[in-house]
């Protein structure tokens, strides 16, 4: 619910029962461990949120409020006493549904048009979301990482400053050629909506990657304008991949990566990038999804002399799986080592144990 990439969406829980661990205080330190947040971020991100049965009572010992007063305060309008398993059954035939949440039947508010709904994927959401102005996380680190943040979830930058990067957090459409030479590699980050609303980052970006050899990656947005930078298309999926048990085969090695292999990870996103063939110059698909196919990831060739990887997974989880999490070692680790070509010596320790991957 916290996680920005799920702006302007109703969220409908599978699981019947919701709410029996209550909501923990969103409060942590900002360090070099931490970001600020326990939560993905400060607020709620979801429209409103759908649950069969909501539990009253909850009980966990980092719980400092229910489910129902944590919406409650953050005007987030929630549910329950719906009968969930049929609004599941709906969004499996027919894919994401433009909706609203109403209680009884209202003669004075009738059911709206078709085209009377709003629909979120209609406006940049991003914008919404990103930081207004640049921060800075643990400045003291290794390696200088930029951020280019189009709705950061807390867990990604936690991944880069527990590897000892110093952060520097930017608006989704700063302009990062300007000063790019300060930093060791690029990241950008998931977000919500439509991709093609940020076309001015990817076209930014593709400035980046002819002119600038430093390691790139982006996760779930971020890989998407990283594919469109390099001349790919994204599309909106009928159905959308969501959940933490989302099977991904990789098709090449690379560092903590192992081609034929099928790792498990967690997953939100509507649109994808189109499988091409041939993949544009410099450019292979990285992972393909085991249940629909869609493209799960891209990398620049091993002779490209680049070394950009985008993945639609989103694998700091949170929740989910930590399948893929050394795939942040891979990165930073590649940013030291473009740093230490031309000084120093350099040590990337993982803090985080990956679960057994199928
Ligand atoms: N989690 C994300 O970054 C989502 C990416 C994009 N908004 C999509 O829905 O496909």
């Amino acid at each position: 619910m916290t996680d920005p990439s799920y702006r302007g969406q109703i969220l409908v829980f599978t699981s019947p029962l919701i709410g029996n661990y209550g909501v923990p205080g969103n409060t942590a330190p900002f360090d070099n461990k931490d970001v600020g947040v326990v939560l993905e971020s400060q607020n709620i991100q979801c429209s409103a949120v759908v649950v069969g049965d909501v539990a009253e009572k909850f009980s966990h010992y980092t719980a400092v409020e229910s489910l129902a007063t944590w919406c409650q305060r953050h005007g987030v309008p929630a549910i329950t006493g719906v009968d969930t398993r049929a609004i599941t059954r709906l969004l499996r035939d027919q894919g994401t549904t433009l909706g609203r949440v109403a209680i009884g039947l209202d003669v004075s508010h009738p059911v709206p048009a078709a085209e009377e709904f709003w629909d979120p994927s209609s406006e940049n959401l991003v914008d919404q979301v990103s930081t207004k102005v640049p921060y800075e996380l643990n400045p003291s680190g290794s390696i200088k990482i930029a951020v280019l943040d189009f709705g950061v979830k807390a867990n990604i930058l936690r991944s880069l400053v527990r590897r000892d990067a110093a952060v520097t957090v930017l608006p989704w459409n700063y302009d990062f050629n300007s000063i790019r030479d300060q930093f060791d590699g690029l990241f950008l980050t998931n977000g919500p909506g439509d991709p093609t609303h940020c076309m001015d980052a990817a076209l930014k970006l593709r400035r980046t990657l002819t002119e600038w050899d430093r390691p790139v990656f982006g996760i779930c947005m971020g890989h998407q304008i990283i594919g469109m930078a390099a001349g790919l298309d994204a599309y909106r999926m009928t159905f959308g991949n969501r959940g933490h048990n989302q099977p991904v085969l990789a098709l090449v090695s690379s560092g903590s990566i192992k081609a034929g292999r099928v790792y498990v990870t967690s997953q939100n996103h509507q649109y994808a990038l189109k499988l091409e063939d041939p993949f544009p110059q410099g450019w292979e698909p990285f992972f393909i999804n085991c249940n629909d196919s869609s493209v799960e990831g891209i990398k620049s060739t091993a002779n490209s002399g680049k070394k950009v990887w985008g993945v639609q997974f989103h694998p700091e989880s949170a929740g989910g799986p930590l399948d893929t999490i050394e795939m942040f070692t891979d990165f930073v680790s590649e940013c030291q080592a473009h740093k230490t070509q031309t000084s120093g010596t350099f040590n990337v320790a993982s803090t985080e144990q990956p679960s057994a991957t199928v």
